[in-house]
Formats: C-alpha cells, structure tokens, sequence
C-alpha cells in the first residue's frame, strides 16, 4: 500500500503529495488550485514571495465553495527574506490574501535576512544590482519569531526550508519548538542525502520541491527514471514523485496544466531494485561532481550545502 500522509513532530497529519505555485501565474494559478483540490489534493504549498496569493486564495474559496472543506485542505506558506524580522506581519498579509484565518505551515522561506527597509518589498537591492542582505542577521532569531507566532494560533505547525544540516545543527540548540518540516530541492539529481537523514534522526519530516527538476521538467529524461517508468508502466512524473514517498518525504509538484495536475497524483511503490537505480546515478553524480542544484537563488551567501559550499 502506498503512504497517503505523514504524522509531524507535533503530531499534525501532513499529505504526501502537494500542488506547487511557484511560478504559476496569475492568471492560471486560481483554476489550478481549484481544480487540484476538487481532484484529490489536500495540500497546497505557496509563499508570500510567489506575488500569487491573491490569485491562490480565489482558487481556495471556489474549491471551498463547490465543498471541500477547509479542515480537509493542508495549506503552507512562507515567510519571504525581507520579513524575517517581521514573521507575524508576513503571515497576515499571507491569510488576507488567502482569505484564511489560519495556514497550517508556516516555513522560514530562506535563512537569511534581505534589508526590510531597503529599495523593494520583496527584492531589495544594492546600487551595485546585488541583492540587499543584512550580513549580521542570525537566522536564530528569526526561528524565535516563528516559534511566537505559533502561539497565535494563526498557524497549526512551523517549520523551515533550504536549511542545509549545518544550519540546522546550529538551530537545534536555540529551538524551543523543533522545526516540523525542512523544506529543500530534492530529486535523484540531489539526494541530499546528509540532510534527509539528519532530518528523520530530529524527528523534521522532509518535503521535497523541485521533484521533476522545476521549470520545465528536466528530470523526466534521466535514463534510470525513464527505464523504471517503462518498466512498472507508468509514466516518468509518477516515478520522481514516488521517489520521495518511497523515502518516507512529501513531496510537490507545480503545474498548471489540469491534465498534469492529475497525473501527478498518481504514486507507486519502489522496488528495492528500482530504488537502487535511482540511488546508484546519485551516487555517480555525487562521484562526478555532476549534482544538479536548479533552485540556488543569488543571494550571494553560503548556506552550508555541500554542493554549493
Ligand atoms: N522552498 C523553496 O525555496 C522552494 C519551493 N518550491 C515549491 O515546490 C514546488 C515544485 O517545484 P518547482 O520548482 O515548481 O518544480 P517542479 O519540479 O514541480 O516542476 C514544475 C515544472 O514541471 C512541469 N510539469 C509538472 N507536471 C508535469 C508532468 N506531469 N509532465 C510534464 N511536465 C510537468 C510544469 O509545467 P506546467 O505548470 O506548465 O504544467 C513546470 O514547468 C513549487 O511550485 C513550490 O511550491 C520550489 C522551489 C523552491
Ligand atoms: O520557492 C521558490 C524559490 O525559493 C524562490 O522563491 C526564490 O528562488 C526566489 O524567486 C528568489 O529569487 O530568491
């Protein structure tokens, strides 16, 4: 039988499976929504930076219109750079444009502080054209704003994404309310493999993003996805989805496209024999140095990702 969901450390039900809308736009992402959810999905990732919340919120309020309902629905958000020193206010904004009184995640977006005061809401920026960072911010502190704002009730769990296992070893410590969920790229191109395991011996359950290879789905050709799709008849988004079930992780996929929103639903049980395909070409691109990191935004710091540090 394959895994429907996930008990969290504060022992909140996660899905397994979410619909992602970055990158979705505005015009689109309000009929995805809607129509994932009256299709089976209960669990839809955003974040206050995707500048579609608006649009998100409408596809909600049609879905809850043509019943289904709000307690049946898993939403996440997150908290943008800019407002890492302003969690509550972030999240407000997100409810408001959701329509929701409460989300049931929210994520530390990215580990790092941009200038809350500088040139742009979301993306300020030096005169040089680099982003606006504010270098001696601890992303500690920001955990501790997270750990308030749960208290409000304005949102079920917290958790982080794009921690690395060096950034979470040094929030560990400080943490009176562990992370429930480390939201990080995730695919048989980077396993992430250090992370994942650090993860499950903290009890941090793992949502894996970008699981086709992100814009454009490049991870749909890799050879062994291509051979285990042949192989179990099905098609090659069904094996990177299952991937991470497989590994005990949520994973979510972005479309736009109804037909793929449908499809990507569909989850299998990996073989060991399939399992080991998939690890054996991380493995030789771990050896080659030939990982492939699709999401690395320029922030211009070292978030502690082997690949990248
Ligand atoms: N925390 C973070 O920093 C990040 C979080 N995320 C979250 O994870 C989600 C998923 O990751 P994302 O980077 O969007 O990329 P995905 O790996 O989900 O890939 C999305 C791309 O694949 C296409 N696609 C989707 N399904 C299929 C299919 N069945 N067959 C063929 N092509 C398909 C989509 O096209 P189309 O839409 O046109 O159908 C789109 O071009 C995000 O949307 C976001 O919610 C992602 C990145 C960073
Ligand atoms: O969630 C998706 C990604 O993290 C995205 O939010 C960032 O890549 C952002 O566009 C940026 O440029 O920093």
């Amino acid at each position: 039988m394959v895994t429907t969901s996930f008990k969290l450390n504060n022992g909140l039900e996660m899905p397994a499976v979410g619909l992602g809308t970055w990158q979705s736009k505005a015009g689109e992402v309000q009929t995805a929504v809607s129509y994932a959810l009256q299709n089976g999905y209960k669990l839809v990732d955003g974040a206050y930076c995707y500048a579609n919340e608006d649009e998100v919120g409408e596809g909600l309020k049609e879905a809850f219109a043509a019943g289904v309902k709000r307690e049946d629905v898993f939403v996440v958000t997150k908290v943008w750079a800019t407002y890492n020193t302003r969690v509550e206010e972030c999240l407000d904004k997100s409810l408001k444009s959701l329509g929701l009184d409460y989300v049931d995640l929210l994520l530390v977006h990215w580990p790092v502080l941009l200038n809350p005061n500088g040139n742009h809401d979301k993306f300020p920026t030096l005169p040089n054209g680099k982003r606006d960072v504010i270098w001696d911010y601890n992303h500690v502190d920001g955990w501790k704003q997270m750990e308030a704002v749960l208290k409000t009730g304005k949102t079920k769990a917290i958790g982080v994404s794009n921690y690395s296992k060096k950034y979470l070893e040094q929030l560990l410590p400080h943490a009176t309310v562990v992370p429930a969920v480390n939201q990080i790229e995730n695919h048989p191109s980077l396993p992430q493999q250090e992370i994942v395991d650090f993860c499950r011996e903290n009890g941090i359950h793992v949502m894996a993003y970008s699981p086709l290879g992100s814009t454009g789905s490049p991870l749909m050709t890799a050879e062994p996805v291509v051979k285990i799709a042949e192989k179990k008849g099905v098609s090659a988004g069904t094996v990177l989805l299952s991937y991470h079930v497989s590994r005990g992780s949520t994973v979510l996929a972005k479309s736009v496209t109804p037909a793929r929103i449908k499809a990507n639903l569909e989850i299998v049980a990996l073989d060991e024999e399939d399992l080991k395909l998939l690890n054996d070409y991380s493995d030789d691109l771990t050896s080659k140095g030939e990982l492939k990191r699709y999401v690395y935004p320029p922030f211009g710091i070292d978030f502690g990702f082997p690949d990248k540090s």
